[in-house]
């Protein structure tokens, strides 16, 4: 049946057309509200959506004056005009008579005068119930309460530049069709907003409790990114009286992540939050000037097999992303609390003014909560307050014993010519005692609080290695004695060539956090952290110390842990330790794989001795992998070139040829260049992608970005059964959405040997 000849078709063209010319109408007053042209208001209403009895001029000025609309909501109404709405349930509260059908858009709009919606927001409370609920008895809540009621229809629009191209009911027996048409899309439309196909497992999430932490572990294309950013969205609607859009940061792995994000957040009506990089982020609020390794750098040598010490690498990246190694720092922190402790009492000449134990417990007790330096600029405060107070008493003191003497002077003394002198002395000894007892006060503070002064916060963490004595005492029954000089020897090298790992930036926010505190210019409210398995537990603690919040939204895949040398390997300690009030939620479905890719992702999984769960894509039916081996170059160039061409037939516009590392890419880059008449993009850091090149990139910069087509390309370096290798394996493959090739010397190269039967193409 053509949409045209559904039964409600006249009335759904009818509603889409009243919605949108009360949209065009308040965007129109709006535009001239702000250029400040009311006078004319009236005249200028002639003509304007008048096509609906309703559009009267009354409402539309309150509607106006009401809608004073800020310029980005303005911008933000402009856009959402070509589809002012996705879905309609049919809604009838359990206390009301009359059931009520609502229009879900990403804006909200009201009939001044009735209140009556015409389109409700997706993140409004009742709209829940069109993501989770089933047809039939539901309900919802909102603001504390529990809401019942019967949801009798969910209508999905398909709606583009205004016009109603198909409307379809979903219910338990349709399977989500528009999800389906969604998911079949391109990848260029990556990251776009999914608000009409948000699934109840990824609503959950959105709509998970708002004063707790969530952390997601989610399967690889099962929208953990996606998914965050709709939280976003929905977080700031909620608490838009409240909470401001800059004291909300997101932490992106690299900036080609912000770029991606970028698009999405304006989409979802979100601006001004902050978005930056771990790195980034690290260095602005550290504030010293550093040079920091880059963080692939490691990862790099471990794939490419070039450290001396393998092992050794690894286990310092894994200890310096440790607890214990906190725990090492919290020992020296304390040293240093007590180094910068005030102890003496506090002397303006012989007089006391501030007792020192006084001080002390001022220091460690009372302003305990606070950085050494805050709590050295209050101690600060108390003397620079006690001496104004004594100075005064001594002063006055100090003139009476004068105008004593010079009483005994004036009075006692009878030859006058001795009087006289007397009188003179006791005035010079008067004026001398005053002045040096000024200049004593004036720098009696400083003084005493110099050496409490904590030194810059880079030299207290070379310090700390510089001293074997010391790295001994506080790295005691932490580190064996080997383990512990060999790790100080190690850092000391690394630091004195002016250089810092990844790895050293928590440690150096903690210890900036304690010693000088986080600016709070610098510090967020609220934290979104995507790719979170690459964090390591240092730097999850060090962020929620340092930032002084445990609101973190924190998603990621252990299976896609390449660097878990650093990173985590179980979300246990992050969930019981670190942000024991977060709800832990997981995403088993993948979004963005065919069912035949993710059989093969599933099964490379099922070669790592840690249990993954098996990854379960949506319905959504592909061609089964392909692979080919070949023989010398030409062959090589030949089986790639094979593999675009097909996808390119299939209708792919992205395609990426994934190589393991970056030696092997510039060497495919080259056979490229000489075979492929198409141009060929080489990207070996995060960088802009040219979208209609060949794209040819090592896997681990191929994390976190999806294709419509995936050639994994083993040319010299083959992938081995290590843990490292087939996450990386694993990460290429997920990338695809469409299609997946394989091109190897042989099966072995690529770990397909292993795998059964029937999940290759034949
Ligand atoms: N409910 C949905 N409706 C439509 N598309 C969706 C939905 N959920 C996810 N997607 C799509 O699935 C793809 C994967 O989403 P996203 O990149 O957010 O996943 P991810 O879990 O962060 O992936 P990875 O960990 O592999 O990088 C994207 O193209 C996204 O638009």
């Amino acid at each position: 049946m053509t949409i045209q000849k559904h039964p409600d078709y006249s009335k759904e063209t009818e509603r889409l057309s009243y919605t949108k010319g009360y949209m065009q109408a308040i965007i129109q007053l709006a535009e001239l509200n702000q250029g400040q042209h009311k006078t004319n208001l009236k005249e200028a209403m002639e003509g304007i959506g008048d096509s609906d009895s309703s559009l009267n001029y009354t409402s539309l000025l309150a509607t106006s004056n009401f809608l004073n609309i800020a310029e980005g909501e303005l911008k933000h109404l402009k856009e959402v005009l070509p589809r002012p709405y996705f879905a309609r349930i049919n809604f009838k509260a359990a206390d009301k008579q009359e059931e009520e059908i609502l229009y879900i858009g990403k804006i909200s709009l009201h009939e001044p005068e009735t209140q009556e919606p015409i389109v409700i927001d997706w993140r409004s409370p009742i709209a829940n119930v069109y993501y989770d609920g089933r047809i039939g008895d539901v309900s919802y809540e909102a603001y504390g309460e529990e809401y019942e009621g019967n949801l009798s229809k969910k209508r999905q629009y398909k709606i583009e530049d205004g016009k109603l191209l198909d409307f379809r009911d979903v219910d338990l027996t349709t399977t989500d069709e528009l999800l389906q048409e969604s998911l079949a899309g391109k990848a260029d439309h990556r990251l776009t907003e999914i608000v009409s196909t948000i699934q109840a497992e990824q609503n959950q999430i959105i709509r998970a409790d708002l004063n707790r932490p969530i952390i997601v572990q989610g399967a690889a294309g099962s929208g953990k990114t996606t998914i965050a950013l709709h939280r976003i969205s929905y977080f700031l609607y909620h608490y838009a009286d409240s909470f401001r859009p800059e004291e909300l940061m997101i932490i992106a792995p690299n900036r080609m992540f912000i770029d991606y994000i970028g698009d999405v957040l304006p989409e979802l009506g979100v601006n001004r939050i902050r978005q930056t990089t771990y790195i980034d982020y690290m260095q602005e609020a550290i504030g010293e000037k550093m040079k920091v390794r880059s963080p692939q750098a490691k990862l790099i040598k471990l794939v490419n097999g070039e450290w001396e010490d393998p092992t050794f690498e690894k286990w310092v990246s894994g200890f310096k992303g440790s607890l214990k190694y906190k725990k090492l720092l919290d020992r020296y922190i304390s040293r240093i609390r007590l180094e910068l402790c005030p102890k003496d009492d506090f002397m303006l000449e012989k007089y006391r003014l501030v007792n020192g134990t006084k001080l002390k417990r001022l220091y460690l007790t009372d302003y305990n909560y606070l950085s050494f330096q805050k709590r050295n600029d209050k101690i600060k405060e108390v003397l620079k307050s006690h001496l104004r107070q004594k100075k005064k008493m001594i002063l006055d003191n100090i003139q009476k014993k004068y105008d004593t003497m010079l009483e005994q002077a004036l009075f006692h003394v009878q030859n006058k010519e001795k009087r006289k002198q007397r009188v003179v002395d006791v005035m010079e000894w008067k004026e001398e005692r005053f002045n040096t007892l000024q200049k004593e006060a004036k720098t009696a503070v400083s003084r005493y609080m110099k050496p409490l002064t904590p030194k810059k916060m880079l030299t207290y963490y070379k310090e700390l290695f510089n001293d074997a004595n010391l790295f001994a005492e506080v790295s005691e029954d932490i580190l064996s004695t080997q383990q512990s000089e060999r790790f100080r020897l190690y850092q000391q090298d690394l630091l004195a060539g002016k250089e810092f790992e990844v790895e050293d930036l928590a440690p150096l926010f903690y210890i900036k956090h304690k010693i000088n505190g986080i600016p709070k210019e610098k510090r967020a409210r609220n934290v979104v952290i995507d790719e979170a398995q690459d964090y390591s537990h240092f730097q999850l603690y060090a962020l929620k110390a340092g930032l002084e919040t445990d609101m973190f939204t924190v998603v990621g895949d252990l299976a896609q842990g390449i660097h878990s040398y650093r990173g985590l390997k179980s979300w246990k300690t992050v969930t019981e330790k670190i942000l024991p009030r977060s709800n832990f939620m997981t995403l088993k479905k993948s979004y963005r794989t065919t069912i035949e890719i993710m059989d093969l992702a599933n099964a490379t999984l099922q070669l790592l001795k840690q249990d993954f769960p098996t990854v379960e894509p949506v319905v959504r039916h592909g061609q089964k992998p392909s692979f080919q081996s070949f023989e010398g170059e030409e062959e090589f160039a030949a089986s790639v070139l094979k593999s675009v061409e097909e996808s390119r037939e299939k209708g792919c516009d992205l395609i990426a040829v994934i190589g393991k590392n970056d030696r092997e890419c510039a060497v495919i880059y080259e056979l490229m260049k000489k075979h492929s008449t198409e141009p060929v993009q080489l990207l070996l850091e995060h960088e802009p992608m040219n979208k209609g090149h060949l794209l040819i990139m090592p896997s681990y910069v191929s994390k976190g970005l999806e294709f419509d087509s995936v050639i994994i390309a083993c040319y010299n370096d083959l992938y081995e059964q290590t843990e490292l290798d087939v996450k990386l394996l694993y990460v290429a493959m997920t990338r695809a959405m469409h299609e997946l090739h394989l091109i190897s010397p042989d099966r072995e190269k690529l770990l397909l040997h292993q795998l059964k039967e029937g999940i290759l193409r034949p």
